[in-house]
């Protein structure tokens, strides 16, 4: 997907949400355990519900990987669900990989072969040959951490060295190993007061930013720091979405839930002129 097309789907459904698939068989409603995939059960019940009012998933792979090969499969059958049921909502792999670059070869060949991800995590920490392998997909995105919404990204990503915080020189080395096209960025809601000052270094780049919702980060100042003129943002909401309920009417709940926000959204959205 190129980022006009994501755009246009932003407009359409005048929501820059992503709903983060972080299912997790201890939270999820009792009376689906009786099914065969509890997991995929919970996931094609919440896609069907929140479909309208996202243009993404992110699916995030702990939550599968902590379930065994059982948890691929559920991986799996959620993506293609989706691809099928929703082709035009992006799909987000968040998997925070990287690695010696023929390793991150296989990483890749992972998410956007033997998967059908649109994007992929990626830990900026082992460098360009690392990162590279991910950018050879064509219509297919990295997502670089870049300052993360928990209280550890004080530990590394604000040391500041010749008055560049490590954050900022992520994003000031790393733009030029890709495009706006190819290359996203990870930017915590919980540190929107930061968002200004990585505008001015990449103001053109999607930002996924997670945090609103359980972590308490505000989308309002999200959107005043951080929306440009195409919209530029995916703002990922996992828990405060899929587990608004955890009775029968789980998935209708996980909806409305998903409403409030894409209005909220496109309230945002009018106010700077894109809709
Ligand atoms: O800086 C980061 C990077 C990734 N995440 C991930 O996003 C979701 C957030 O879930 P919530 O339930 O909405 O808090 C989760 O998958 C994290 O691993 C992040 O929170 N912060």
């Amino acid at each position: 997907m190129t980022s006009q097309e994501l755009f246009e789907n932003i407009k359409r459904k005048g929501s820059f949400l992503c709903v983060g698939l972080d299912t997790d068989i201890n939270k999820i409603p009792q009376f689906l355990l009786e099914t065969t995939d509890p997991i995929f059960a919970f996931n094609k019940e919440i896609i069907d519900a929140t479909h309208k009012f996202t243009v993404a998933y992110k699916p995030n792979m702990a939550f599968y990987e902590s379930m065994g090969v059982s948890g691929w499969n559920s991986l799996e059958k959620t993506v293609n669900y989706i691809r099928y049921n929703y082709p035009d909502i992006f799909i987000i792999a968040d998997a925070k990989r990287g690695d010696i670059g023929n390793t991150s070869n296989m990483y890749a060949k992972a998410f956007f072969d033997a998967m059908e991800f649109d994007a992929v995590t990626v830990a900026p920490y082992m460098g360009e040959d690392s990162v590279k392998p991910f950018m050879t997909y064509v219509d297919k995105w990295v997502i670089l951490l870049a300052l993360t919404s928990n209280k550890g990204a004080a530990d590394f990503q604000y040391v500041s060295e010749d008055g560049e915080k490590l954050f900022e020189k992520v994003i000031k080395s790393s733009k030029a190993w890709g495009n706006e096209e190819n290359l996203m960025y990870v930017v915590g809601a919980t540190k929107a007061e930061k968002l200004q000052e990585i505008r001015s270094i990449i103001p053109n780049h999607f930002l996924l930013v997670p945090g609103v919702g359980a972590q308490g980060g505000s989308l309002k100042e999200v959107a005043k720091n951080g929306l440009n003129d195409k919209c530029g943002l995916l703002v990922n909401s996992s828990r405060g979405i899929i587990y608004a309920s955890s009775e029968q009417d789980f998935a209708q709940k996980a909806g409305e839930a998903a409403k409030e926000v894409q209005q909220e959204m496109a309230g945002l959205l009018k106010a700077k002129g894109l809709l």
